[in-house]
């Protein structure tokens, strides 16, 4: 069993086909921003820091060999791959803005006259590679800041409950709300581990469950329709989900079900904690009612691993995404602590 949905190194990348888990664990090339661009809207790879770091990679991949005569042609090129690869998927916030981050190194090389057109594709090919250990690093930084928020009191292993998919599999490594599992398990405090299906695409039973198993953490499958009935019969100490679009105010963006499991969470009385990078968060944004939610295709609903599971001819509603009003948040873990709604968008001015 592998976990690393990512392979770089030197303008070669390859990703784990995640369509094909837990069945078949098969690396697919990338071989420029095609590849890119497909494989993240087909979903080969997921998860919003995943989906900025592989697009991001496959534009390396794209340049990599190649010659350019001037900086301004570099930078023009580099501009329209960005633009293309942003529209693989919407709501995810963090390939826009890392392809804003990689805009500006341009724009600033461009205009920078020590630089010459090769130094300049190496500046932006080592400034991309660098998003892989610094996503690897801000989880681990994630999971120390999120363990610490659930056992702040509580010396006793914790019950956890989480949704969708946010390891090793959405990430560079480690994962968000999965890297706080991984964390409170590491100081011997985890009792359990519950994971959601996460219909349609299954990320749960497909993806979470086998990083769980991987791990050998002490968890349970369950469906998403369960999380009432589980939260009303056993003690469950926290629910900790990832995000894909954090709104200024704290609205998030993330796995369709999630704001249901936050009304659950709030009726009964259990902390709901949102494990999120900075790179996930937009202040350009006021609220939730910004961020633009995915619509995907029916199939994902109808079939299963291409069975027919729905009536031929019924009707589809097959969004994504939910958000989730930051009032239903108990605090956003990110990797520079843990933080109240309320309290994000000047953390994030502080830069
Ligand atoms: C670590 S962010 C993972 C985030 O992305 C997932 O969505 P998708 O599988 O459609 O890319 C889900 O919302 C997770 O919370």
């Amino acid at each position: 069993m592998t976990l690393e949905a990512i392979k770089y190194k030197a303008g070669q990348l390859q990703i784990l086909d995640q369509l094909l888990l837990p069945g078949e664990s098969k690396y697919i090339l990338v071989a420029g921003v095609k590849d890119g661009w497909s494989a993240i809207h087909k979903m080969q790879v997921r998860g919003a820091p995943a989906i900025a770091i592989v697009g991001c990679l496959s534009l390396v991949v794209e340049i990599y060999d190649k010659q350019y005569d001037t900086k301004v042609a570099l930078e023009k090129e580099l501009g329209e791959h960005l633009q293309y690869l942003v529209t693989s998927r919407p709501t995810a916030v963090n390939l826009k803005l890392a392809a804003d981050e990689v805009k500006d190194l341009a724009t600033s090389l461009l205009n920078n006259e020590t630089v010459n057109v090769d130094g300049m594709k190496q500046e932006v090919i080592k400034s991309i590679e660098q998003m892989l250990e610094k996503d690897i690093s801000d989880n681990r930084a994630i999971g120390d800041n999120g363990a610490n928020a659930l056992l702040k009191g509580i010396d006793r292993p914790l019950k956890l409950l989480t949704h969708c998919n946010t390891g090793s599999l959405a990430t560079a490594g480690y994962g968000t709300a999965l890297g706080v599992i991984r964390s409170v398990n590491e100081r011997n405090l985890l009792d359990h581990v519950y994971c959601t299906e996460t219909r349609p695409y299954n990320q749960g039973a497909r993806l979470t469950a086998y990083e769980l198993v991987h791990d050998k953490l002490p968890a349970t499958l369950v469906t998403d329709s369960m999380v009432a009935a589980l939260l009303n019969s056993r003690k469950i100490d926290a629910i900790i989900v990832g995000a894909d679009r954090v709104a200024a105010n704290g609205d998030t963006a993330n796995k369709i079900g999630t704001y249901q499991m936050a009304v659950v969470a709030k009726h009964h009385g259990v902390p709901f904690y949102v494990a999120a990078p900075f790179t996930s968060i937009d202040v350009a944004i006021a609220d939730g009612s910004y961020i633009k939610i995915e619509e995907r295709p029916e199939q994902e609903l109808t079939h299963i691993a291409g069975q027919r599971i729905a009536a031929p001819g019924i009707g589809c509603w097959n969004p994504a995404f939910d958000v989730t009003p930051a009032e239903l948040i108990t605090g956003i873990i990110t990797e520079r602590g843990v933080l109240k709604p309320s309290e994000l968008a000047e953390k994030v001015r502080q830069k």
